[in-house]
């Protein structure tokens, strides 16, 4: 049952790219005809011997073709057209099957990215951006390597065993027999190399995540690595984890070493067979002299290939390992984004009511106890607390970032476990503690929150909405105005000019419910106040969420609930 094993992914990506049969099947099938074009040439010689050594008693003769010099023009009709075919199928295998590795590939690629992008918080917390990264790349590089090359070379080495067995069969039945007698070992040895690589080339392959794991770690942080003179440290991190990629190659490569010498010890007692039994049937003259070197060529073709078994099965098994991977992740369970009841964002009043809900992070304590909250439509409620105390978590799961663990969230009194989860996160606004800006200009960071709109954004909207972020001054100021390039994570802009700028993307999007937790805390006092009078225009006519320490940045709330320990501990009416 273990040795079975190892078919698994294959079975696993057919089934993937069975809407790629015809393609497969157009690759196989030229693939073969290759081989049988190659392997034509030995048997040809082998008649060419038996033409200029028998003459008229040559097997063509007996064919029906008697004259030799016949015999001969017909042999090298026969040759021009196999090297022709052998050279054409050669081109036609290698279309097909490099473009049916890039097409799984680029189809692949796209499916696991679409397929994490729905996976929950949970998920991506409990694993690195490295890790992921090299699942969705260089693992997906390792099966097109396969696809490539490796399952062409499967194909061709098993039709020139098939085929050169059945010649040798109806030449000479027991050289036949003698000369594959090795070939079982041979095959049971792939096996055998195959469970033990199995489990060698998973584990590279999760080592190799474990560096760029580091490697993406490291880059992220490298301003603090350079604030703590840490580099050498995390150079030392980078070499444990390198080592280990290395000793576990190692492992590997002593395995699969060994394996093509020990199929050569088998492959050559194939050829002695035939080498010195099969000469002395010639020297007995029960063997003709063609025949023999029909089978002396073709028992090289027969059985060297088999050497390459080893490279092939080294390939499939990493490919394997690689594929496993990727179709793992495709098959980790996801939320689905278009179930539920859908919500009209137009239609949402922005009634949030959350009810006795409960909530622990996996692994971890209970964060909320028996939260119960009642914003109604239209207002602003602020919650404020200490650090830690539960506020971000209550606007995750608003978000739907998690579910909780008892009680519920409820939206125009409709539970948001209900809903399809896209409507409402369409129907949210959210400025998140943590600004992510993406790599590109500034307008393109700000339009980002019209995503899902009908038509375009236009520059005027893109300006309006940076002006009630405060954020138009700051972009006007540099030299490319809103075609600034922010860099990586916005690491070009301050903290306060990133801050505006979500901000800015997330009024953009014109949400019923604005979700705000600790928007402005990274801009100065007269900037906040700037924005707070924004906010006072912005809120009308929706509901907003403000998380927040500063008490000016919650002094218009019509509520204030304060968040203790996971619970809240206290509300009260407008403080402005
Ligand atoms: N993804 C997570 N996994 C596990 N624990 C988490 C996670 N996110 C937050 N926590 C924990 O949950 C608790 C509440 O966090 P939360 O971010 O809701 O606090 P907060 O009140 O918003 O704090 P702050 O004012 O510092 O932003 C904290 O103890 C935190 O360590």
């Amino acid at each position: 049952m273990r040795l079975l094993n190892p078919a698994a992914p294959l079975r696993r990506l057919y089934r993937y790219g069975f809407r790629h049969r015809a393609q497969m099947r157009w690759a196989v099938f030229c693939s073969i005809m290759n081989k049988l074009c190659d392997l034509a040439p030995e048997i040809l010689i082998g008649a060419a011997v038996d033409v200029v050594v028998r003459r008229d008693q040559s097997f063509l003769a007996s064919a029906g073709l008697v004259d030799p010099v016949w015999q001969v023009g017909l042999l090298g009709v026969l040759t021009l057209l196999v090297w022709g075919g052998e050279s054409l199928f050669q081109y036609l295998y290698q279309v097909a099957w490099r473009n049916l590795a890039q097409t799984m590939q680029h189809e692949l690629r796209l499916d696991a990215f679409a397929h994490v992008q729905k996976l929950d918080m949970a998920f991506f917390e409990d694993r690195s951006t490295g890790s992921l990264v090299s699942i969705l790349n260089d693992d997906i590089n390792q099966l097109e390597r396969f696809l490539d090359d490796g399952a062409n070379r499967i194909l061709q080495i098993s039709t020139g065993c098939l085929g050169v067995g059945a010649v040798f069969f109806a030449i000479q039945p027991t050289i036949a027999v003698l000369s594959m007698l090795p070939m079982p070992f041979i095959i049971a040895g792939s096996f055998w190399f195959q469970y033990k690589a199995e489990p060698l080339y998973a584990e590279v392959r999760e080592k190799a995540g474990l560096i760029s794991a580091r490697l993406a770690n490291s880059l992220t942080g490298i301003a603090t690595i350079k604030s703590y003179t840490a580099e050498d440290r995390e150079a030392v991190g980078l070499a444990a984890d390198s080592d280990t990629y290395r000793k576990a190659n190692g492992a590997a490569i002593k395995l699969s070493s060994a394996f093509i010498p020990v199929v050569r010890m088998g492959v050559l007692a194939g050829f002695m067979v035939t080498l010195v039994y099969g000469g002395w049937l010639a020297l007995e003259g029960s063997l003709a002299i063609g025949a023999y070197s029909v089978l002396i060529f073709l028992s090289q073709r027969l059985l060297w290939p088999l050497t390459e078994m080893g490279s092939t099965v080294d390939l499939y098994q990493r490919a394997m390992a690689s594929t496993r991977r990727v179709l793992d992740l495709i098959d980790t369970p996801a939320p689905a984004l278009d179930q539920g009841q859908p919500l009209a964002v137009a239609d949402v009043k922005g009634d949030i009511r959350f009810d006795g809900v409960s909530f622990a992070y996996a692994g971890r304590d209970r964060v909320l106890e028996d939260v119960s909250a009642h914003i109604p439509a239209g207002t602003v409620a602020a919650f404020i607390g200490t650090t830690g105390s539960g506020k971000s978590t209550l606007a995750k799961l608003l978000m739907r970032f998690y579910e909780p663990a008892r009680g519920q969230v409820l939206l125009d009194g409709v539970p948001i476990a209900t809903l399809r989860l896209h409507d409402l996160r369409r129907a949210i606004g959210f400025v998140s503690q943590d600004v992510f800006l993406f790599d590109g200009t500034i307008a393109e960071n700000i339009a980002y929150g019209a995503i899902g709109r009908a038509g375009p954004v236009d520059a005027a909207e893109i300006e309006r909405v940076a002006k009630l972020a405060e954020a138009h001054e700051f972009i006007t100021s540099l030299p490319q105005g809103y075609d600034t390039l922010v860099g990586e994570r916005g690491q070009k802009l301050s903290g306060g000019q990133r801050q505006r700028l979500s901000l800015a993307r997330a009024i953009l999007k014109d949400a019923p419910i604005l979700v705000l937790d600790e928007a402005t805390s990274a801009v100065d006092n007269e900037t906040e106040a700037a924005i707070q009078r924004s906010l006072e225009t912005i809120a009308i006519g929706r509901t907003t969420l403000v998380i927040a320490h500063r008490l000016t940045t919650i002094r218009h709330a019509d509520q204030v609930f304060t968040v203790e320990d996971g619970r809240i501990a206290c509300v009260r009416g407008r403080v402005g």
